[in-house]
């Protein structure tokens, strides 16, 4: 069994999914990174950052930017941020290995890797022994399977890849579980062990995964409604269900809206800054920078449903 590092604390909570900024010109925007951190700590609430997921368009950067990322990310949430997971998965696992050592020499408190999707694990066993090469060349940080299968493809059962995972992968440490599929999670946190973390990714459902067991939640929305989702978790652990529903609900209506306008990570990048007044710049292509009138009704709606 791997000694584990210091580093080595569980992950609960809200985790606000960055987005990654970006210049005009569609270079990374390193300056905005301190800025972020300040805006996520001090008017969200938020303690925990997932660092160049979907939302941080990772597959549509390049390793050496994922890298100036991950470091400049490390080093402006030092003292401030309880902790940062930096997702490593690519399409090669050569680039993945290369992110799972960067990753640990910066000292990031964990790291997440998606099943890669040009050419897929068919099953929990090929998935299993794709996972087990990334996580052994970073093997004192802790490891988080990233189920993502609307993106990947990969539609392998998170609670079939679980079984015996400890036996492959002595650093596993849970799942970022970012499927609707509710039964699937269920029987996940029925396999939880005591230093596992099973994150919940899809926002507008959260309230159900907190009642299945999910230990936290990682998603793009918590950058600027993180302040109202803290407000849900705590009315969930006091047992107000009728004031959580409430939240999740209004987070239903904004996006039920938006998702009838096209939302994408253009209108959800937008919506980002339009609240936070970062300076994100636009997505980087194939995606496409949200249309003006859109991201008029989109940030209208947010102030309607968010009336502080
Ligand atoms: C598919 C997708 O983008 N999912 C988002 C959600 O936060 C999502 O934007 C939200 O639930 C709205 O659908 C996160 O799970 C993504 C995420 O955590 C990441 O950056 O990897």
């Amino acid at each position: 069994m791997a000694i584990m590092a210091p580093s080595d604390k569980q992950l609960t909570g809200l985790v606000a999914a960055t987005f990654t900024p970006l210049t005009e010109e569609g270079e990374i925007n390193i300056s905005e990174i301190g800025p972020y951190v300040a805006y996520l700590t001090e008017r969200q609430g938020v303690k925990n950052i997932f660092v160049n997921g979907t939302t941080g368009e990772s597959l549509s950067l390049s390793v050496a930017e994922r890298k100036i990322l991950a470091e400049e990310w490390c080093k402006k949430a030092k003292g401030k941020m309880d902790h940062v997971t930096v997702h490593v998965g690519c399409m090669s696992l050569k680039d993945t290995q290369d992110l799972a050592r960067h990753a640990a020499e910066i000292k990031a408190d964990s790291i997440a890797v998606i099943a890669p999707s040009f050419f897929k694990p068919k099953n929990a066993q090929e998935l299993r022994a794709y996972l087990k090469a990334v996580a052994s060349v970073a093997p004192n940080l802790p490891f988080y399977y990233y189920h993502i299968p609307s993106f990947t493809g990969v539609n392998v059962l998170v609670r079939d890849l679980l079984d015996g995972i400890e036996d492959h992968i002595s650093s596993f440490r849970g799942v970022k579980f970012s499927s609707t599929d509710l039964m699937d999670f269920g029987l996940c946190a029925s396999l939880m062990k005591p230093n596992w973390s099973l994150i919940y990714g899809v926002d507008e459902q959260l309230l159900s995964a907190l009642v299945l067991g999910a230990n936290g939640a990682a998603g793009s929305t918590y950058n600027y409604v993180g302040c109202q989702f803290n407000k849900m978790l705590a009315a969930f652990e006091k047992g107000e269900l009728i004031q959580a529903r409430t939240i999740q609900f209004q987070l239903q209506e904004l996006l039920d809206f938006a998702m009838k306008l096209g939302f994408d990570l253009g209108v959800n990048k937008q919506l980002m800054i339009d609240v936070s007044g970062l300076s994100l710049g636009p997505p980087r292509l194939p995606v496409m920078r949200c249309p003006p009138d859109v991201a008029a009704s989109v940030k209208q709606k947010y102030h309607s449903v968010f009336r502080q």
